[in-house]
């Protein structure tokens, strides 16, 4: 299963969230976000982590594309994560604009039935979507649930992650209830914004064991 860890700040912490299990880290490159980094600050995590096997995802909402690009660049950028009111046209065209084989994750954020059918829109312009849970006045980072029930049928054809609130202790349930091909976490693994708890990301592999166990003995 893919595990993105969100929020990253500090190259040791990248480093050992890696050697813990996860397959991607995230960046917030929303300037209003108090788990903000400069890309001279992604440099310096992705320098630390020496080319270990992880996917490094810079997180934008209703920027440019010049910005998105500029990241990618500077900070080394293996996708960039949308998370504010992209349109279709514009992942289209920051798609062209990006070099070749650079991830895009749209991010939708469910508040209804209808927002996943425009979910399904975007499949065609990039290629991972994420499943966020809506909050009025904040973009992400919410430690918000969605409401798994309405992801019971959910199936894109395109990969997808589920993110929004989840936690060490509610990471079965939503395995359970939601079968995602991929999770993504942020406040429910730190101490406090952007400061990571390496217990919390220890404890939350343990658990993804347990629930891979489970899922393939009842198969
Ligand atoms: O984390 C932030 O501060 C943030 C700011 C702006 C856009 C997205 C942000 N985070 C994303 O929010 C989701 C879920 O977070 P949580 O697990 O509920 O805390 C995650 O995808 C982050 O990438």
């Amino acid at each position: 299963m893919r595990v993105k860890i969100c929020g990253i700040t500090k190259p040791e912490q990248s480093v050992a969230i890696a050697n813990l299990g996860a397959t991607a880290l995230g960046f917030i490159c929303v300037p209003s976000s108090p788990r903000y980094v400069t890309n001279l600050q992604i440099q310096q995590v992705v320098q630390a982590l020496k080319g270990m096997p992880v996917d490094l995802i810079g997180v934008f909402a209703s920027t440019t594309t010049e910005i998105i690009c500029q990241a990618v660049e500077v900070g080394g950028l293996t996708g960039v994560q949308l998370h504010g009111g992209e349109s279709l046209e514009f992942c289209d065209r920051l798609g062209q604009q990006l070099p070749e084989g650079v991830e895009i994750l749209k991010a939708i954020r469910v508040k209804a039935a209808t927002d996943l059918e425009q979910a399904r829109d975007y499949r065609t312009v990039v290629d991972t979507l994420l499943l966020d849970a809506y909050h009025p006045g904040l973009l992400g980072g919410t430690g918000q649930t969605l409401d798994w029930n309405l992801l019971r049928e959910f199936n894109p054809g395109c990969p997808w992650l589920l993110a929004g609130g989840l936690t060490p202790e509610n990471i079965q349930e939503a395995i359970a209830q939601v079968k995602p091909p991929g999770i993504d976490l942020s406040s429910g693994v730190e101490r406090s914004p952007g400061d990571k708890d390496l217990a919390k990301v220890a404890e939350l592999f343990f658990k993804l064991k347990l629930s891979v166990n489970c899922l393939s003995e009842r198969a």
